[in-house]
C-alpha cells in the first residue's frame, strides 16, 4: 500500500507493470521490450526545484508531440475497480455519496487488498502524505493570517471531515481493515484523489492515471497558448481534474492532455519544445497559489495566475456586474481590469455613474480627479491591510529563513537571529509541546517526523502570506507612482 517506501525498485516495478498493461511513451509497438513503459520519450527523475519526482525528456521533444499514452484499461476509476457485483450493489445502496466519495472508497478498498490488488505496483508508489490545505492543523492555519486563506483552509478541512463522516456507513459495510476506516486514511485517500486525478467525461470524480500522474505542474501561460495554436494541439480536453470550476473557467486550449475516444486512451502531449533531460511539465489548469495549495499542496514561486484579494466596500459589489473573483490585484501589483473598472465607477458621483459606464467598461479613465481618488483609495486600502496583519514582510522573511534553517537540519537556532520573529517560533513549538529550554537558543537534536511535517506546512502558510503582502506592497508603490505621474501632468 501507499505506506511502503518509494524506492528505485518500486518505481522500476511500476514502470514494468505499466508496460505490461499497455502504458507507453512510444508509438512503436515493440517499445515495452525493455521491460519499462518509459525510455523512448520520458524518464522518471527527481526535480527538487519543481515538484520532486517527475518526468524528464529522454530526448529532444517537439511541441505538440505525443509523449505518453495510457489505455483506458489502465485508468483507475470507480467503474474499473467495482467489478464485483456484490460491491456494486452495496455502492448502489449508498447512492447519496458523491462521485468523489465513491472513488475515495474504491481507493481504500484496493489499498485494503495489499499485494493482492492488481493496482499494487501503482498504489505502493503513491506519496505517503500530502501538504494540501485539508492537512493543516489549527495553528498552521492561523499562520496564513489573511482571512480569505484561513477561511479556505477551514472549509477544506471541514469538507474532508464531513465527506468521511458521510461515507462511514459504506466503509463499515466493506469489511476493511480497522485502520482504513479512520480519518487519517480517508484524508490520505481524499488528497490522493484531489492531487492526482485527471478529467474524464464519464465520471465526474475523474481517474487516477498510473505514470500519467507523474507529470509535475507548470502554469498555463500565453506563450504556450500561442504555441498550441501554431501546432494545432488546440482541441485536447483537459488535464488534472481537481477543480471542475477552474477547468470550465479556463480555455480548453490551455491544457496538454486528455482522454481520446479514437484511441481509447489518455494521451499526453509536449506543450512546448523540451531539451533532453529537461523536466516535462503539465498544466493541470489555471490556479491561484491558494488553489494550488488547497488541491495540490504546493505554491508556485512565480505564478502568473495568482490573485491577491483585498476587502472592498459592500456598495462597490452592488454596482458592478463583474464577478467577485475578477476583482483582484495581479502578482505585479497592478489591479485587475475588472477591479480598476469597478473602482472607477464606484468613485464617480452616483448621479454620473450611468453616463460614465461606457467609458469605464472600455477601460478608460473617467477624469484625473476620479483616477486620483481610485489610486488613493487603493493605496490606502493596501497600506491599512498590511498594517492590520500581525507581522511585516521583514518578519515573515525571517520566519521563512528560520524554518529553512531547521529544515536543512540546523540543530541550534540562536534567538538573536530570529529577532521579532521569535514569538511566532515560540508559539509554534509550544503548540507542538516542545518547550524552549533556555533563553538564548533553541536546540533540537533529532527532528521528529511530525515536527518536520508541521514545519513544511507552516512554511507554506508563511510563504503564502509573504507573497500576499508583497503583492499588496507592490500595489501600494504602483498607486503612489501613478499618483505622482498624474499630479505632474
Ligand atoms: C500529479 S502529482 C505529480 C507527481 C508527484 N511529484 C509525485 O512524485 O508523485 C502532483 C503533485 O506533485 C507535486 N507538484 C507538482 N508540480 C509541482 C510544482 N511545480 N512544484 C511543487 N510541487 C509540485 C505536488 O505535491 C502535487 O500534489
Amino acid at each position: 500500500m501507499a505506506g511502503e517506501k518509494q524506492t528505485v525498485d518500486g518505481i522500476e516495478a511500476l514502470l514494468s507493470w505499466a508496460a505490461q498493461i499497455g502504458i507507453s511513451d512510444s508509438s512503436s509497438p515493440n517499445s515495452s521490450s525493455s521491460g519499462s513503459c518509459l525510455g523512448h520519450s520520458l524518464f522518471v527523475s527527481d526535480f527538487p526545484d519543481a515538484g520532486g519526482r517527475g518526468l524528464g525528456a529522454a530526448r529532444e521533444l517537439r511541441r505538440g508531440e505525443i509523449v505518453l499514452r495510457v489505455p483506458k484499461a489502465a485508468l483507475f476509476t470507480t467503474e474499473s475497480v467495482i467489478l464485483d457485483p456484490e460491491i456494486a450493489s452495496l455502492m448502489e445502496r449508498h447512492k447519496h455519496l458523491s462521485p468523489i466519495q465513491r472513488l475515495i472508497v474504491c481507493l481504500l478498498m484496493e489499498v485494503n487488498k495489499g499485494r493482492s490488488s492488481k493496482w499494487y505496483p501503482y498504489l505502493s508508489q503513491l506519496p505517503r502524505d500530502y501538504t494540501t490545505l485539508s492537512n493543516f492543523t489549527v495553528p498552521e492555519i492561523k499562520a496564513f493570517q489573511v482571512e480569505d486563506a484561513i477561511w479556505a483552509a477551514e472549509k477544506a478541512a471541514e469538507k474532508t471531515k464531513s465527506d468521511w463522516r458521510g461515507s462511514l456507513a459504506l466503509l463499515n459495510e466493506l469489511d476493511l481493515k480497522p485502520q482504513l476506516l479512520n480519518f487519517r486514511s480517508w484524508l490520505w485517500a481524499s488528497q490522493t484523489v484531489s492531487s492526482r486525478t485527471l478529467h474524464i467525461s464519464w465520471d465526474e470524480a475523474g481517474c487516477l492515471c498510473p505514470v500519467g500522474d507523474l507529470f509535475n505542474y507548470d502554469a498555463p501561460d500565453e506563450l504556450v497558448l500561442h504555441e498550441h495554436d501554431e501546432v494545432g494541439v488546440a482541441s485536447k480536453s483537459c488535464s488534472l481534474n481537481c477543480s471542475v470550476e477552474a477547468v470550465n473557467a479556463s480555455n480548453e486550449r490551455l491544457t496538454d492532455g486528455g482522454y481520446e475516444e479514437s484511441s481509447s486512451s489518455y494521451c499526453f502531449y509536449a506543450r512546448r519544445r523540451y531539451k533532453q533531460g529537461g523536466q516535462v511539465l503539465l498544466s493541470y489548469g489555471t490556479y491561484t497559489n491558494l488553489e494550488l495549495l488547497e488541491h495540490y499542496g504546493f505554491l508556485l514561486p512565480q505564478n502568473p495566475n495568482d490573485k491577491a484579494f483585498i476587502k472592498l466596500e459592500p456598495d462597490l459589489y452592488k454596482i458592478t456586474s463583474y464577478d467577485i473573483e475578477s476583482l483582484y490585484i495581479q502578482p505585479d501589483g497592478i489591479p485587475s481590469f475588472a477591479l480598476l473598472c469597478a473602482l472607477r465607477l464606484w468613485s464617480a458621483p452616483v448621479s454620473c455613474r450611468k453616463n460614465y459606464m461606457h467609458l469605464v467598461l472600455s477601460g478608460s479613465q473617467v477624469s484625473v480627479q476620479i483616477e486620483l481618488q481610485v489610486l488613493n483609495w487603493l493605496a490606502k486600502r493596501c497600506y491599512e491591510t498590511l498594517q492590520d496583519l500581525p507581522t511585516t514582510i521583514k518578519v515573515d522573511k525571517i520566519v521563512v529563513n528560520g524554518i529553512d534553517a531547521l529544515q536543512r537540519g540546523k540543530a541550534r537556532i540562536d534567538f538573536r537571529d530570529l529577532g521579532p520573529a521569535l514569538e511566532e517560533f515560540k508559539k509554534f513549538f509550544e503548540e507542538l509541546n516542545l518547550k524552549f529550554e533556555n533563553s538564548e537558543s533553541f536546540v533540537i537534536d533529532v527532528m521528529p517526523i511530525r515536527i518536520r511535517k508541521s514545519l513544511e506546512r507552516w512554511r507554506l502558510a508563511v510563504e503564502w502570506r509573504l507573497a500576499y503582502k508583497s503583492v499588496l506592497f507592490k500595489c501600494f508603490c504602483y498607486c503612489k507612482e501613478q499618483i505622482d505621474e498624474l499630479s505632474l501632468s
